[in-house]
C-alpha cells in the first residue's frame, strides 16, 4: 500500500469519489485519513457524504437525508461544484461485489470508532447484498470539465482470452497527457491502436476536440463493448454525422497488426497515432513495430505523430520496443512526466510516454 497524504475533507472525498466510480483496488483508498476525520465529531456526516460521493444510494429515510443535505449544504462554500456529480456516474454503479466489499469496510471503519451506528450504512450494504452479480461493471473517471467518461468493462482483468476488455493504467496516463495538451489532437484525426476499453480515446473525444476519431482492435469482444462504450458517451457511430458540429465523426475499426496492409493504415488518413499499453509481450510489440514501419513507408510525406504509453512492469519492459524501433529508423524520445494527477492509478508505478517521429527526419530522443 502507498503511504498516504493527509487530506483535507474537499480532497479526501473526491479521492473515495474518484478511486470508488473508477473501481480503483481498495487497499489504494485513504482509509488513515478517513479514520482520522471519522474521529471527529463531524465524523459520521463523512461518512454521509462519502456514500452521496460514491453514488451508494442506500433508501436513506427523511432523517438521514436531512443530515446527508445539512452536511452538504454546509460544505458548499468549502467543497463548491465537487459535490455535484454527474448524471452518467449516478446511472452507471461499479460491479455489486465491489461496493459490497466498499461498504463492508466503510462499517469496518466506523465500527472501529465510539459513535452511534449509522443506518444508512446498512441500509446501503443491505441494498447491495439483494444486488444481482454480473461480469460486467460500469467504471466512471472524472474529466476536468465536470464531464465524465463512463465504461462498461468486465469485472476480470482477463477475459475471453483478452486483456482489453478493462481499462489499464498507461490508458489513463496518456488521456491524462493528452488533456493536458490538447492542441496535439485538436482539428486532427486520430487513430488508436489497441483501444479496449476506449478510455483515452473518448477522454480526447471530449476534451480536445479532434476532427475524426479512429479507434480498433482486433479481438470482437473488445469492438462489441468498444462500440457500446462510445455510444454510452453519447458519440453517434461510423457514418452517421455527428449532430454536434464541434463532436468528433467517431468509427470503430477491426484492425490486426498481424493482418492490415499498407493501404489500409493510409486510407485512415491518421495526423496522429497513439496507443496505450501495448508492449505487454514480446509478440505484440514486433507486431506493433510492424505497423508503425508501415506507417511510416506509406505516409512518408506526412507521417503520422505518433504516442505510446507503457507501464514499466519488469527491467526489460520497453527494451525490446527501443530495440526494434531503432532497427527501424524510426526516432523516439521520452516526455517528461506530467505533473497532473486527474485519474486514480497507481502513484507508484512507473508509466512512460515516448513520442515517436515516423518520417525519420527530425532527430530526437536516445
Ligand atoms: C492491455 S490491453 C490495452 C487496452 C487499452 N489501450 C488500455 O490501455 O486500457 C491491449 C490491447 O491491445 C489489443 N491488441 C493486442 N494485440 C493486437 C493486435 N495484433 N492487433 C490489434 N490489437 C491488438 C488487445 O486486443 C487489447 O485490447
Amino acid at each position: 500500500m502507498a503511504p498516504e497524504n493527509h487530506e483535507g475533507p474537499t480532497s479526501l472525498l473526491q479521492s473515495f469519489e474518484r478511486r470508488f466510480l473508477a473501481a480503483r483496488a481498495l487497499p489504494t483508498f485513504p482509509w488513515q485519513s478517513l479514520e482520522e476525520k471519522l474521529r471527529e465529531p463531524s465524523g459520521s456526516e463523512l461518512l454521509l457524504a462519502i456514500l452521496q460521493k460514491t453514488n451508494i444510494p442506500a433508501s436513506l429515510d427523511g432523517q438521514e437525508r436531512a443530515c446527508e443535505l445539512r452536511f452538504l449544504h454546509r460544505a458548499v462554500p468549502l467543497h463548491g461544484n465537487a459535490t455535484v456529480k454527474h448524471p452518467v456516474c449516478v446511472q452507471h454503479l461499479p460491479s455489486v461485489k465491489y461496493a459490497r466489499c466498499f461498504l463492508s469496510k466503510l462499517i469496518k471503519k466506523h465500527e472501529a470508532v465510539p459513535t452511534e451506528p449509522l443506518d444508512a450504512l446498512y441500509e446501503a450494504l443491505a441494498e447491495v447484498l439483494m444486488a444481482k452479480e454480473s461480469t460486467q461493471c460500469h467504471r466512471s473517471y472524472l474529466l476536468p470539465s465536470g464531464d465524465s467518461v463512463t465504461l462498461s468493462e468486465s469485472t476480470a482483468i482477463v477475459s475471453h482470452g483478452t486483456t482489453g476488455l478493462v481499462t489499464w493504467d498507461a490508458a489513463l496516463y496518456l488521456a491524462e497527457w493528452a488533456i493536458e495538451n490538447p492542441a496535439t489532437f485538436t482539428d486532427r484525426t486520430v487513430l488508436e491502436l489497441g483501444s479496449g476499453a476506449g478510455l483515452t480515446g473518448l477522454a480526447i473525444c471530449k476534451a480536445c476536440y479532434p476532427r475524426a476519431f479512429i479507434f480498433s482492435d482486433c479481438h470482437d469482444q473488445v469492438l462489441e463493448q468498444l462500440r457500446g462504450n462510445v455510444l454510452l458517451n453519447g458519440f453517434p457511430l461510423e457514418l452517421h454525422t455527428p449532430t454536434d458540429p464541434s463532436s468528433p465523426k467517431v468509427t470503430v475499426a477491426e484492425l490486426d497488426w498481424d493482418e492490415v496492409t499498407a493501404s489500409q493504415l493510409s486510407a485512415f488518413q491518421a495526423d496522429v497515432v497513439i496507443a496505450a499499453d501495448v508492449l505487454y509481450c514480446g509478440e505484440v510489440t514486433l507486431s506493433l513495430v510492424r505497423v508503425l514501419k508501415m506507417l511510416s513507408d506509406c505516409q512518408r510525406k506526412n507521417a503520422p505523430d505518433v504516442y505510446v504509453s507503457y507501464t514499466i512492469r519488469s527491467q526489460d519492459t520497453g527494451k525490446l520496443f527501443i530495440t526494434e524501433l531503432d532497427r527501424a529508423g524510426i526516432y523516439w524520445e521520452e516526455l517528461p512526466p506530467h505533473a497532473s494527477k486527474l485519474f486514480p492509478y497507481e502513484e507508484y508505478s512507473a508509466i512512460v510516454i515516448l513520442k515517436l517521429v515516423l518520417n525519420g527526419c527530425h532527430s530526437v530522443g536516445k
